[in-house]
């Protein structure tokens, strides 16, 4: 049995919590996030790939990783041939639509859409009997509402404080996130001892 595992990692704010909870479930992680070497291997044979968040399912359907570490808004936003396998209950967040306007969503059957998430938000409009238009952009979304450049947007909302701080309000809550466990379906069947493995650590409940 091949039992090299490939793990893709996200980087940023996930990183530290990702292996934390992997740490804290009993999957002892002897890797350095904080180094610059993106490919790292410890004693178990595994071999992490510290990648973009928003890259993490491309690595795993790809089968460049077995496995991998990404927010639920990635894969429904991508929509990939992947399994998901685990809910690591870790980065928490909500996706909603925002703006200036409380009552935008309400009275007008055409919007601007400023989003990272073109097909959340176009879908979420259409759901809801709303003609939409999606600006996308990559980051600082809240921009969008205030330089005219959308009505709304479709962003990630965790503690309201950027919303807040731009004059900008919550104008209907989507969904929850979090972050998943996710798996090459090549992988699983080929290596799947051993992905069950980390399956039955992660679901463990351990003590806080
Ligand atoms: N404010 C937040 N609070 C909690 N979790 C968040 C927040 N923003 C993002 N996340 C979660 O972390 C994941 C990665 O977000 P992060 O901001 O670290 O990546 P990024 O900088 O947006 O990179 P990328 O553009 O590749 O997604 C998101 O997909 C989401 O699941
Ligand atoms: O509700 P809050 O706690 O304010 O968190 C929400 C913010 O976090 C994310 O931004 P990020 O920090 O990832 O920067 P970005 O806008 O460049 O993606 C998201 O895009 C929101 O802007």
């Amino acid at each position: 049995m091949n039992s090299r595992l490939t793990i893709a990692l996200p980087k940023g704010r996930l990183a530290q919590q990702v292996l934390k909870k992997l740490n804290a479930q009993g999957l002892p992680i002897t890797i350095n996030p904080s180094s610059r070497v993106l490919i790292q291997t410890d004693e178990n044979n595994y071999e992490y790939m510290f990648v973009k968040p928003s890259d993490v399912i491309t690595y795993v359907e790809e089968g460049v990783c077995d496995i991998g570490f990404v927010g639920s808004d990635s894969i429904l936003e991508e929509r990939k041939d992947i399994y998901e396998l685990v809910d690591l209950k870790i980065g928490v967040c909500k996706m909603v639509i925002a703006g200036k306007d409380n009552d935008i969503l309400e009275k007008s059957s055409t919007i601007r859409v400023a989003s990272k998430y073109p097909y959340i938000a176009k879908t979420a409009c259409t759901d809801m009997g709303i003609n939409a238009t999606i600006v996308k952009l990559n980051g600082s979304v809240e921009l969008g509402p205030l330089v005219g450049l959308s009505d709304v947007i479709v962003d990630i909302y965790e503690t309201g404080n950027t919303l807040k701080a731009n004059n900008l309000q919550v104008l209907k809550e989507l969904f929850d996130i979090s972050t998943r466990l996710i798996a090459n379906k090549a992988s699983f069947r080929r290596k799947r001892q051993i992905i069950e493995r980390i399956i039955t650590i992660l679901d463990e409940e351990v003590s806080p």
